[in-house]
């Protein structure tokens, strides 16, 4: 069978590959899983609990309505907890959608999400539906998310796929084409043009690449091998980050300690501002991942 639930996940299967595979908890929606011929593909906590008392450390957890902790106090978000409760609310399992490539969906609305932490966002006056697809193809992964307005207030939000890639030693793991974009170093607290024309990972690290061209796909690269190709639509910005030793030291659900070398997180998402929805409108997004690909350069001034 190529989709099989049970009272706390969904997994999937590629019927044409049976060691191809994604594992969805129904809490969160997160996927806590993605074998692609017999090897995993994300990162998750040893530590990570999976009984749904917090969010799932690893996998991808979504991040809905908001991304970090806002900080601006007039703004609906502000009173709502770091990342929002996409990730801390157990949506519903919709039931598969397409069998070939194989697609499941999941649905969350204000009555799934715990009444006291959603009354935090705009005092409890907005309407939504999100709609998560999951579809697993033969040589890519795809998350999809469908953001519908079914209420009467317009509300803002950002949306972010936080997904923690398995990597073999992160100090060998590269990142490409985001040069030239604009940076926002949360560590720094400063903003710049990033001029480095692959990323490396020596220490914490947590940046915010804004506006990356649709058309750029973000690249892992390890040691000359491909690892991932992330093609986005509608997530023009990136949350490149890894802990490193005293910020993994310091969650009680990271684990193992020296987790951190094996993990490296690209988030796209759309943080840098809010999208904004009135009365009936629909925002569609996604995130499209190939375990494989050929290294290209693209910056804005040429592209191989
Ligand atoms: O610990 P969490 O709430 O899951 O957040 C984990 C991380 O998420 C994002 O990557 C942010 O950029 C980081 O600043 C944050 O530390």
């Amino acid at each position: 069978m190529a989709v099989e639930e049970t009272d706390t996940q969904v997994i999937i299967t590629n019927p044409s590959d049976p060691n191809s595979s994604v594992t969805i908890l129904k809490y969160g929606a997160t996927v806590i899983s993605w074998i692609y011929k017999g090897e995993e593909k994300l990162w998750l906590s040893d530590d990570a609990k999976l009984d749904g008392s917090k969010p799932v450390r690893g996998g991808i957890p979504l991040v809905f309505p908001v991304f970090g902790k806002c900080k601006d106090a007039s703004h609906d978000t502000e009173p709502l907890p770091q990342h929002g409760f996409a990730r801390n609310s157990t949506w519903q399992f919709l039931g598969q959608v397409t069998e070939s490539p194989c697609a499941v969906q999941f649905g969350l609305g204000p009555e799934d999400v715990d009444q006291e932490l959603y009354k935090k966002w705009g005092k409890g006056r907005h309407d939504f539906t999100l709609v998560l697809t999951v579809t697993l193809a033969d040589d890519t992964f795809t998350t999809q998310i469908e953001v519908e307005n079914t209420g009467a207030s317009t509300f803002e939000f950002n949306w972010l796929f936080h997904t923690y890639y398995r990597v073999e030693d992160v100090t060998d793991s590269l990142v490409t084409n985001l040069m030239d974009s604009t940076c926002y170093d949360q560590l720094l607290a400063t903003t710049y043009q990033e001029k480095a024309p692959m990323l490396s990972f020596h220490e914490e690290f947590d940046r915010i690449y804004k506006k990356v061209e649709e058309e750029k796909h973000i690249q892992i690269v390890d040691k000359g091998k491909v690892l991932v190709t992330l093609e986005r639509e509608n997530l023009p910005d990136a949350v490149v980050w890894n802990p490193w030793i005293e910020k993994s030291k310091g969650m009680a659900d990271f684990a193992p300690k020296l987790g951190y070398m094996n993990m490296l997180c690209i988030e796209p998402g759309h943080v840098a501002d809010f999208i904004t929805l009135t009365r009936g409108e629909k925002w569609i997004a996604s995130q499209k991942i190939t375990p494989f690909g050929e290294i290209r350069v693209q910056t804005d001034i040429y592209s191989v």
